[in-house]
């Protein structure tokens, strides 16, 4: 007979931790303790409270009600250098980073290494910063500013910068939300050595798959309470967490049900389009009623493919035909006065006004596009946002709402939801559900289906395989700048994805 053994006391704790904004509570009286050499899923739809409660525990933020304990002693964070001081640290789903210093420099913000007679060594912070994003996957260099990595090298920066803090509680918030499956296969091998050398983890994630492959312990929030806590045992039970999670038994079948699309002439074309190092003659045709996904690992061109179509990067050679008509983007404009439409990747720096509220991000695009806007009718505007609103699940208090305080997946949703007024005809989304919670991303990809049930069509790139499986009606695959494959009906299965993503026929 096999005896188990006790698990280890948890190192933080957090106890009926309470927190509220504006009079509406973020989290009611909820508690979590992470132990030891294990990983711990914190699963919840969007605003339902991770980030905040993971804030409050990193000394992001403090609690109204509730307590931290140590070592099982009271402890008090009103700073996050009172936490890292502690050992807890946190690794944001959007990452903090300065973005005009060198990566290098980035990675002991706050910490500077010392060398002799207590100086910052410079040469010694260059060495291990670059062991430190060798450890993660990053083979990059550390000398430029990291405003010129991509949205996964980003994230990667942060996560190395966490891990460079040796935390005994490590928090990971959506760390793989922009992270191709090579990279996340990686990370979870950093992550599961070093929760074998004893560090507590937390790890928040929509991706269920993940959380079953990663987790140890599970913990489901839904709207700032917990509402269920187990041990995992190598496999997750999806149908109870996604009751968990909705509150709403009759979820798990509408979320896996799949309509099958009507695709007809074909709205843009792609002959040989090279742009730079990273297109090198991209080929291919999107029809009216499609959504065509473009999968591949990590930095094959998609994101390249998309800001060319859409004007923000300059073609180097090839053609676009928009419904037959060759088109030379030189800006974005030209291509939105088309009805071309880019969903970018980066909603802090392309998506989103910050300091506006949710009604004004939301009715942005549709006063952008009017070339008189002032004949805009105020009403139909304000009753666009109103129907938008519950359209895509957006958490919020209403339109007044600054969307600077909305929790990360329902900024996501306002990025989106700003372009379902405009005429649109060909909608290029850039991982458009990121951060995106499992229902909502439902909405999102049935809202693009009856956007090009009318005659347009969608160009898709998402990090997340199963996501274009699931909602694509082709999929193509990119390996090194180039369509190398193009998946439909029975072929498109995962197997055959990921090996044209290395290149390789299945
Ligand atoms: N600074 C703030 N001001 C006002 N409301 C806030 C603030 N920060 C968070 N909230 C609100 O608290 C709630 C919980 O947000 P939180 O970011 O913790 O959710 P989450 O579960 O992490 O969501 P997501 O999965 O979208 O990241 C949301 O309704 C959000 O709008």
């Amino acid at each position: 007979m096999t005896e188990t053994l006790p698990l280890p006391p948890a190192c933080v704790t957090a106890r009926r931790i309470s927190k509220s904004f504006g009079g509406v509570a973020a989290l009611d009286s909820v508690d979590l303790a992470p132990r030891p050499g294990r990983v711990l899923g914190l699963l919840g739809a969007n605003g339902s409270g991770k980030s905040t409660l993971c804030r409050i525990i990193a000394g992001e933020m403090m609690s109204d009600g509730g307590e931290l304990l140590v070592d099982g002693q009271p402890a008090r964070f009103t700073t996050p250098k009172d936490a890292v001081r502690r050992g807890v640290v946190i690794a944001h789903q959007h990452p903090s980073l300065a973005p005009d210093l060198p990566v290098w420099e980035n990675l002991f913000l706050g910490m500077e290494r010392c060398g002799r007679g207590g100086f910052v060594s410079r040469a010694g912070s260059r060495r291990a910063a670059w062991h430190m994003l060798q450890a993660v996957g990053l083979d990059i260099d550390i000398d430029q500013p990291v405003e010129r990595l991509s949205a996964a090298e980003q994230q990667l920066v942060e996560i190395a910068r966490a891990l460079s803090r040796e935390p005994r509680l490590l928090i990971l918030d959506e760390p793989t939300a922009a992270l191709s499956a090579a990279l996340v296969d990686r990370l979870f091998a950093h992550v599961r050595a070093l929760a074998a050398s004893g560090t507590a983890i937390i790890f928040i994630s929509h991706r269920l798959q993940e959380v079953e492959a990663l987790c140890d312990d599970l913990v489901v929030l839904r709207n700032g309470r917990r509402v269920g806590s187990w041990e995992l045992d190598g496999s997750l039970d999806e149908a109870r967490v996604l009751d968990l999670l909705t509150g709403d038994s009759d979820a798990p079948a509408r979320l896996t049900e799949r309509k099958p699309r009507d695709t007809q002439d074909v709205v843009l074309t792609l002959e040989g389009l090279c742009a730079g190092q990273a297109l090198r003659g991209v080929d291919l045709d999107l029809h009216s009623g499609e959504i065509l996904g473009i999968a591949g690992l990590q930095g094959q061109g998609q994101e390249q493919l998309l800001d060319t179509v859409a004007g923000f990067r300059r073609k180097d050679g090839g053609r676009i035909l928009h419904r037959g008509r060759a088109l030379s983007p030189h800006r974005p404009r030209d291509m939105i006065r088309r009805g071309i439409c880019l969903v970018p990747n980066d909603r802090h720096r392309q998506g989103l006004f910050m300091d506006q509220t949710v009604g004004e991000n939301l009715a942005a695009v549709a006063l952008a596009m009017q070339p008189r806007p002032w004949r805009l009718r105020r009403r139909r505007l304000a009753e666009f946002v109103r129907q938008t609103i519950p359209r895509l699940l957006i958490k919020t208090r209403g339109p007044t709402q600054p969307v600077a305080t909305l929790s990360g997946g329902n900024q996501q949703k306002v990025v989106i939801g700003k372009w379902l007024e405009g005429p649109v005809d060909v909608l290029l989304l850039s991982d458009p559900t990121k951060g995106v919670d499992l229902r909502a991303r439902r909405e999102i990809y049935d809202t693009i289906g009856d956007l090009v049930a009318g005659g347009s069509a969608a160009l898709v790139y998402a990090s997340d395989i199963h996501e274009l499986l699931h909602h694509c009606d082709r999929i193509l695959v990119m390996y090194e700048g180039r369509v190398v494959e193009t998946l439909s009906g029975s072929a498109m299965t995962e197997q055959r994805v990921i090996a044209a993503s290395f290149g390789r026929a299945a």
